[in-house]
């Protein structure tokens, strides 16, 4: 059975639009080799679109049940799913027709984002509990001072100096809110899990926004030892934190923002069974219910409006979900903008036809069965929440994009390694969402890097997301991770992807070369010692009033010193030594320390153990350093294993695979030129403590 047999396509009358096949892409499978050679990793050559390695699997069988985003709970699913045209709203009127404001062919740039009079971003921002979670909290709480704020109506107005004032400083807040925002949330053990007396291996330390990842490992006598993985986020939610303090801590503070011509994403990433479709499937009709609000309050009578549209990415085809998934196109304009020919896109004025629209689409989205989840996503579904605004007022014309909010439930991130099942259609499925994982992590780091170019057509996922990444765009990602001892891999490559995507995004945005950016992506990886984060000043309370903390600056304790400095001598033949100056703020610590101490005038050591001892400490700090880095290249090495695991699996090279491969080449032989150096230097070192104590012994001391 093929693919749209499995996913039971309903055969429902198609509405007249314009519609223009789309052929996919075909990927050359020469280049693919040409990508595996440049990284010197031809044996891998043969997993190719012909040739993929098999894929295993635990999933057993297709189900249709529905999943997906809906405003209740991880266990509601829409049971009478009716056609969007029928839909109605609670009031009995009958909803707005899609064809009303979409021309049936929806070109996503084609309502050039309206340039708006300056208007405020709600004060609403002005609350610290936006950022940090306060029980019962909600955008209600504002209604009173919603209701009585004077911008009320005179945004559109000549603005007076207050006006202007308090515009300036709500575009700073807004501005506050970081471009990428990475998330982790932690899902209790299952029940499964529980049976099989799992241990949890996931340690939370909430106010550092900090985890533990406590991985068991084997020594080569098979003797157990535990390894800690550290990684500091945005945020770090445990098992015990709802779903409405999840809204609070990642949508809730870009809401505002959209109505500045703001486009922002929010997606889950993560293994699957983690987690991703219980964290998202409350958040848009949060985040519809608070624009609809500040439509009804801050911005009433302005000319603003809301559209819903729901469609899904499966196997690299999108299907509407709210029109009997109708296979959707995508073009791309002579503007290079992208298109989604026949998109449906409802305008929503009510909470209760918005949650009746994502029921529907829930109810058609594809689900399948995975060895971690009986109800996996096999798909990516995208939810869009438009506002627009009349140009005028009236509503003769279409309106203009304002701004866009877009709900990606991901598909699970199982990796073609865990699957036991090597039907083809799996194996196509596994291959397109890592394509596009891989795709989607590339374009946002590139984004966050102001590079130029913004690798969008590594897959559709990305190509569809193409208008909420240019401009002022807002990224949220939720890191999902289970806790189980049997995920411990699965989690670290999450937390991983989760730290490369994060470790670019300093809020500065300032341009960095490929290079460096990714040398940064892969330090990234490594796990941070949260003692370095603390010797750098960030505390909690520092973190209190600034939403989205900036990160400790990385540079200072994470750039091997062998890359910024030429290298100092060691020894003099006066006896002093110079001290390197190490890498890590640990490390720069004793320096200071003992730099101290030679400030005194050198007394001549008598005892000879005194010298040793000072140059044994030398030594020993050498070596530590050799190891460290030893251990860098290692994890290096690990990510670039599991990122080429990734590139198999996607299965699709494209130029900006190559270029990563690169990029990644570079880096590793960096790091190998830099242990090889420190190597070298420690060499250096054992000779000079030989010849020192050689010059100890004959001086008779
Ligand atoms: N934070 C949580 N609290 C309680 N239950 C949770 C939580 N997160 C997930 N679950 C439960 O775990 C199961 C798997 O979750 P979910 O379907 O959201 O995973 P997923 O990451 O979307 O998986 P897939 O990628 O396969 O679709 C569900 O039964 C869900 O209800």
């Amino acid at each position: 059975m093929n693919a749209m047999g499995r996913q039971g396509q309903r055969s429902g009358a198609p509405t007249a639009h314009h519609q223009r096949q789309y052929s996919d892409q075909l990927f050359d499978a020469s280049s693919n080799g040409r990508w595996l050679q440049s990284a010197g990793l031809q044996h891998l050559q043969s997993s190719n679109a012909n040739n993929l390695p098999p894929l295993q699997g635990s999933r057993m069988y297709w189900n249709a049940a529905p999943r997906g985003f809906n405003g209740g709970s991880g266990s509601e699913y829409f049971t009478d799913p009716s056609t969007p045209k029928n839909l109605q709203t609670r009031n009995g009127e009958e909803a707005e027709s899609p064809s009303r404001f979409s021309p049936g062919l929806l070109d996503l740039h084609s309502f050039d984002t309206e340039l708006l009079s300056e208007m405020s971003v709600p004060a609403l921002y002005d609350a610290p509990s936006l950022y940090r979670s306060v029980p019962g909290r909600s955008l209600d709480d504002s209604d009173t001072y919603l209701a009585n704020n004077k911008q009320i109506g005179r945004a559109r107005g000549v603005p007076d100096n207050n006006l202007l004032k308090s515009f300036v400083a709500d575009k700073e807040k807004a501005s506050n809110v970081a471009k990428i925002k990475v998330v982790v949330r932690k899902r209790p053990l299952n029940k499964k899990e529980l049976a099989k007396n799992e241990e949890d291996i996931i340690t939370i330390e909430p106010r550092f926004s900090s985890l533990t990842v406590h991985e068991t490992k084997l020594k080569v006598d098979l003797t157990e030892y535990m390894e800690k993985h550290e990684f500091v986020f945005d945020a770090v939610l445990n098992e015990e934190v709802s779903n409405d303090e999840v809204y609070r801590e990642t949508v809730e503070p870009i809401v505002p923002i959209i109505f500045q011509r703001t486009k922002a994403t929010c997606f889950a990433y993560g293994q699957t069974g983690s987690g991703k479709t219980y964290t998202m499937k409350p958040l848009p009709l949060k985040a519809s219910r608070d624009i609809l609000r500040l439509m009804q309050h801050t911005y009433r009578n302005q000319g603003f409006h809301l559209f819903f549209s729901f469609f899904e990415i499966y196997g690299g085809k999108l299907f509407d979900l709210l029109n009997d998934r109708k296979k959707l196109c995508m073009r791309e304009d002579g503007k290079q903008q992208v298109c989604i020919v026949g998109l449906q896109e409802y305008k929503v004025s009510d909470v209760e036809t918005i949650q009746e629209f994502i029921e529907k689409g829930n109810a058609t989205r594809s689900t399948g069965t995975t060895g971690a989840n009986e109800e996996s996503s096999r798909s990516h579904a995208i939810l869009q929440l438009a506002i627009k605004r009349s140009a005028d007022g009236s509503e003769s014309k279409p309106p203009k994009l304002v701004g866009k909010l877009s709900f990606i439930d991901l598909a699970g991130s199982e990796r073609g390694a865990d699957t036991t099942d090597n039907d083809k259609q799996t194996r196509i499925e596994g291959a397109e969402i890592n394509k596009s994982l891989l795709a989607l992590k590339e374009c946002i780091r590139a984004l966050d890097n102001d590079q130029g170019h913004i690798p969008f057509r590594g897959s559709k996922l990305t190509e569809v997301l193409r208008d909420s990444f240019v401009g002022d765009s807002r990224t949220v990602m939720i890191s999902c991770i289970s806790p189980n001892s049997g995920s411990c891999e699965h989690t670290l490559n999450t937390l991983r992807y989760a730290d490369r995507v994060k470790s670019l995004s300093k809020g500065n945005n300032s341009k960095k070369d490929t290079l460096s950016s990714s040398t940064l992506n892969l330090k990234g990886s490594t796990a941070l010692p949260l003692s370095s984060i603390l010797q750098h000043g960030t505390t909690f309370e520092d973190d209190i009033g600034d939403s989205w903390p900036e990160q400790a600056d990385r540079e200072d304790y994470d750039i091997p010193e062998e890359f910024q400095e030429p290298e100092k001598p060691l020894w003099k033949k006066n006896g002093k030594v110079d001290f390197y100056s190490m890498s890590t703020s640990d490390d720069k610590v004793k320096r200071a320390n003992v730099q101290t101490k030679s400030k005194d005038p050198p007394k001549f050591e008598t005892k000879p153990s005194q010298g040793d001892d000072d140059l044994n400490a030398l030594l020993k700090e050498e070596e530590d350093l050799v190891n460290a880095h030893r251990k860098q290249v290692e994890e290096t090495m690990d990510i670039v294993k599991e990122e080429m695991n990734l590139l198999v699996e996607a299965d699709q090279p494209g130029n900006q695979l190559d270029d990563y491969i690169t990029r990644l080449n570079t880096i590793l032989s960096q790091k190998a030129a830099g242990i090889l150096q420190l190597q070298n230097r420690l060499a250096q070192f054992q000779r000079r403590l030989k010849e020192h104590n050689v010059l100890v012994s004959s001086s008779g001391c």
